[in-house]
């Protein structure tokens, strides 16, 4: 079983090869489904678990028919009904650099395994913070779905994505950064603060209180509450939403929205964007003939728009 919430009638596996996720196409509308499956950890993350949730998002990121990420968390635990989104970093893989591989089933850190960058991966790792780069810059809207606990990195992921819609039975929310003498400076607690105002982001990591999700909502950190049942339903139904949309117009307001806090990278991704729709002109292709021609370009019938 995927998720006591899952509909399998909706969805269709994309591949079947990962351990730590799930990973789903929908079969009605231009959206996946990515999702933790540890839930018996409340579906903390472990460097495999990372390189997947990697893997997966570049994979949706590159597929020109998909309009959203819908990412979850599968549940409920199989040994005590717990539901989660994410608890953050497996605390009991943390070494002294970073969390570690586990020998056992770390194929990417066994030597000459034939992996390329085996040396490399067998590494202690802190790269959830690729991962939030790239829900950041992946040119579609990435909705957090909580079914349950959302706490430490897993916090942060939530807070990364561009929507969160949360269960309003089971989906807690928690940061427990500094008992584990870990903290996310980055989005996981200043973009917090953007979104819910500096003395509540400070309250959420210094406190720790466990907030659900109507306070959540309340905060401004959550987007929507609805029943538990209808979790995934909804879920679906925004992916159909955003589906119907204008890529390029999503694709722009989303880049748009990250300027604001990105700084010059922010900057950047907007402006490779309005490169790609300069060169689908026809001044463009002018531009460029006239260099592969070899003749002066002939730019007098454009016009100085304003
Ligand atoms: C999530 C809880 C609040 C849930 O509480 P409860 O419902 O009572 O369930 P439990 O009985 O506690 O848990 C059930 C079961 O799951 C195990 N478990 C839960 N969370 C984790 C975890 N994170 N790691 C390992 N195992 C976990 C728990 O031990 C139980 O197992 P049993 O065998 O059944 O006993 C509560 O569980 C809780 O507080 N969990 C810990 C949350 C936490 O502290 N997470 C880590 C925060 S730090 C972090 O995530 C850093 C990672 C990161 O994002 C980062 C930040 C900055 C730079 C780099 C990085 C990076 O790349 O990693």
């Amino acid at each position: 079983m995927t998720s006591e919430l899952f509909d399998a009638e909706r969805w269709e596996p994309i591949t079947d090869e990962l351990g730590d996720l799930t990973y789903h196409r929908s079969t009605e509308t231009g959206a996946v489904r990515i999702a933790f499956d540890r839930p018996e950890v409340r579906n903390a993350f472990r460097p495999e678990t990372v390189d997947e949730l990697h893997t997966a998002l570049d994979h949706a990121k590159r597929q020109t028919d998909v309009g959203c990420i819908l990412l979850t968390g599968n549940g409920p635990s199989p040994k005590d009904g717990g539901w989660a989104f994410c608890s953050g970093g497996d605390q009991r893989i943390r070494g002294e650099a970073g969390y570690e591989y586990e020998d056992a089933d770390g194929a990417a850190a066994a030597e000459g395994d034939g992996a390329p960058d085996a040396e490399r991966q067998s590494a202690p790792r802190l790269h959830i913070l690729e991962v939030q780069r790239l829900i950041r810059h992946v040119p579609k809207p990435v909705v957090a779905v909580v079914p349950g606990w959302a706490v430490g990195g897993g916090h942060s992921l939530h807070v990364v994505c561009d929507l969160t819609l949360a269960s309003a039975e089971h989906a807690k929310f928690l940061q427990t950064d500094p008992d584990v003498a870990s903290f996310d400076a980055g989005f996981g607690s200043a973009y917090l603060a953007r979104q819910v105002g500096q003395k509540k982001a400070r309250e959420v990591f210094f406190l720790g209180k466990t907030y659900d999700a109507a306070e959540a909502a309340e905060m401004g950190m959550v987007n929507e509450v609805v029943p538990h049942e209808e979790l995934e339903a909804t879920a679906h139904e925004w992916a159909e939403t955003i589906c119907s949309k204008s890529p390029m117009a999503i694709r722009m307001l989303k880049y748009a929205f990250n300027m604001d806090s990105d700084g010059l990278v922010g900057q950047q991704v907007f402006a490779g964007e309005a490169t790609r729709l300069g060169y689908m002109t026809e001044e463009a292709a002018e531009g460029r003939d006239a260099f592969v021609e070899g003749r002066d370009p002939e730019f007098d019938e454009f016009e100085w728009h304003y």
